[in-house]
This record gives C-alpha cells, structure tokens and sequence, in this order.
C-alpha cells in the first residue's frame, strides 16, 4: 500500500487537538517533531539510539506528521483535516504557520520513519499507548495509559484495527467483567481491558512469541494478575461465560469460530470483532446474525471495520 505522509506546521498548543483531528480522520501513526526533542537523550533500554536528524525539525513550533493511505478518498480526507484545524481557531488555539503539506512515501519508508519516532500516542479518547523507553506525564487522571514494547508481536497498539477494538473495549466493557482476548498478540487489547477494570482476562494467541509479548507487556502494565495468557488456537477446549470476548483478527478467522464465542459468551455478553477488510464486512455481519448475535455497531476506521455483537 502507498502511503501519504501528512504534516502540519504549528504550534505545541495544538498538539493535542491536532492529533485528535488526524486520528478521527483514520491517519495512522501521528508523530510529533519537536525540536526540543534534539536534546533529549533517546536511548532504549535495549540498546538502540534514535539519531534524529535536525534538519527534519523546523526552527520553531513543532511538525505535526502522520500517514494517510493514498485511496481515491485521499483528496476529501485532506480537505476535511484542513478544515478541522482551520476550526481550531474558533477555540482560541494558536495555530502558529498552520502550513500543510503533502508528500508521499514508500512502505519501507514508513516502517522505520515510524520506528524512529515512536512516541506516545492518543489512540482514543481515553487511551495513550506509550512506548517503554519514553517519559510520559499524565494529561488527565481517568487517562488510561498502556505501556507497550513495540518490537515484539503484532503491534503498536496504533493500527486501526486495535484503535477499533480500543475504543470499543472502553465502551462496553464494564469494572468486574471477565473478557476474552483471542488473538492476544502484544496483548494490548488486554492490558486496555484490565486498566479499564475487567477483574479477569483470558488471553490466547497461536504463536508463542505473542504469548510472552502479552505476558512482558501485561507485567509491564502491572496487570499480569488479573492477565492469564497462554497458547491456544482460538477458543478451541475454552469453556467460559465471558462478559466480554474481543478479537482483533482476520474476516475469515472470526468466521471459524464464532460458535464458540457464543457458547463462550453470557446471554448479554458483547462479542467484539475487528481487523475485518471492508470486502469481508458483509460476510461477518451474516455469520454472528445466524448464529443469534444482535448487530450493536460497526465502525469504520480507513478500510477496516470492527463490529459489536451481543448475545441474545
Ligand atoms: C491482528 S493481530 C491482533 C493483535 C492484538 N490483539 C491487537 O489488537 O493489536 C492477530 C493475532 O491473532 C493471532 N492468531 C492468528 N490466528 C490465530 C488462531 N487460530 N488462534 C489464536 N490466535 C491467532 C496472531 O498470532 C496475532 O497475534
């Protein structure tokens, strides 16, 4: 896939509300350039050095960067983000050169342009996922705040797949849940599940370098006592009534086992399902209607959609 490097020039004031703007509108990996950060050490408890190069930060302000898939869409998406920062102002917010400029990049650029700059992220409206090398000052006290190491399993925390599942998770995931995790990965979707109060979580991945990511993570976190991982395919021999069972995984995975999520599932227990292409989103939305679920949303985020389903 091509991407489209977005970036904006402006102010510290703005970070915030700017990254919001970007992430509403489906960009991915929102980084900031802050010529401050020149003279900060960047160092990670695994040895690598982050050099950055000075003559990507500008002289005052900071860049505000993040990437866009290059779609049919890419035109009206700019447009709308454009217009959303122009609104800023009606709030007050300084928005300094307020300069937009587009430019494209190739996948391989993105990997490590991402890479170097990985720094906290807001993903949604109550959670930033930081990464373990970086100091991060709280913003607001009912912020949730997921400490991940990126270099392991599936992934970031950032894709919109996981956003998706994110934001989910802290709409119907309720204090005292038990919640199921099939297809743990780096285990961020039960991290999000334990700080937002689940008392258990289950979390099961196929490949076993995802199980220890969830399990380093989930120390991490301070959540590994409410966090039981272990290998399994799907939810094959699992015999629960899950309050809540989320699964960030392929169209034509979720398919394979959704009979189990529903014997798995309390009658009004919420089946979340994201990392479904919109191609796919058709034939997921059949499958849980046949098998009794009730449709609560299905959300959308660049091409992927997530949907909630409740058992009847
Ligand atoms: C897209 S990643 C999602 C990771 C994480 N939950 C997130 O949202 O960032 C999908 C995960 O499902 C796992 N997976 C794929 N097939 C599986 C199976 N049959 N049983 C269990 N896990 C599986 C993969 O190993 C991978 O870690």
């Amino acid at each position: 896939m091509k991407w489209s490097e977005i970036c904006i020039h402006t102010t510290n004031e703005a970070i915030e509300p700017i990254s919001n703007i970007l992430h509403e509108t489906g960009a991915s990996g929102v980084v900031i350039e802050d010529p401050t950060d020149l003279t900060k050490e960047h160092e990670s408890k695994f040895g690598e050095v982050y050099e950055l190069n000075e003559e990507e930060y500008p002289e005052e302000g900071v860049y505000i960067k993040a990437y866009l898939p290059v779609n049919s869409f890419l035109g009206e998406t700019v447009d709308e983000i454009k217009q959303a920062v122009n609104n800023l102002m009606l709030y007050d917010i300084d928005l300094g050169r307020n300069q937009v400029t587009l430019s494209e990049i190739r996948e391989e650029e993105w990997a490590t342009a991402w890479k170097k700059y990985y720094k906290p992220v807001k993903i949604s409206k109550k959670t930033t996922i930081i990464p373990t090398w970086e100091e991060y000052e709280r913003v607001s006290s009912d912020e949730l705040i997921i400490e991940l190491d990126p270099g392991m399993a599936f992934g970031t925390g950032t894709h919109p797949t996981t956003v998706l599942s994110i934001q989910a998770i802290e709409q119907y995931l309720q204090p005292g849940d038990l919640a199921i995790d099939v297809g743990c990965g780096s285990g961020v979707l039960s991290i999000a599940s334990a700080l937002l109060g689940a008392s258990e979580v289950y979390a099961y991945d196929l490949d076993d370098i995802a199980v220890k990511s969830t399990s380093i993570n989930s120390k991490l976190n301070n959540t590994d006592k409410q966090i039981h991982v272990r290998q399994n395919n799907l939810l094959d021999h699992i015999d629960m009534e899950a309050d809540v069972i989320v699964s960030n995984i392929l169209a034509e995975i979720i398919v394979r086992f959704t009979d189990d999520a529903w014997n798995n599932l309390r009658t009004g227990g919420v089946f979340i399902t994201s990392g479904i292409i919109q191609a796919k989103k058709q034939l997921v939305l059949d499958d849980l209607e046949k098998h009794g679920f009730r449709i609560l949303e299905v959300n959308e985020m660049e091409d992927w959609v997530a949907i909630v389903a409740k058992k009847i």
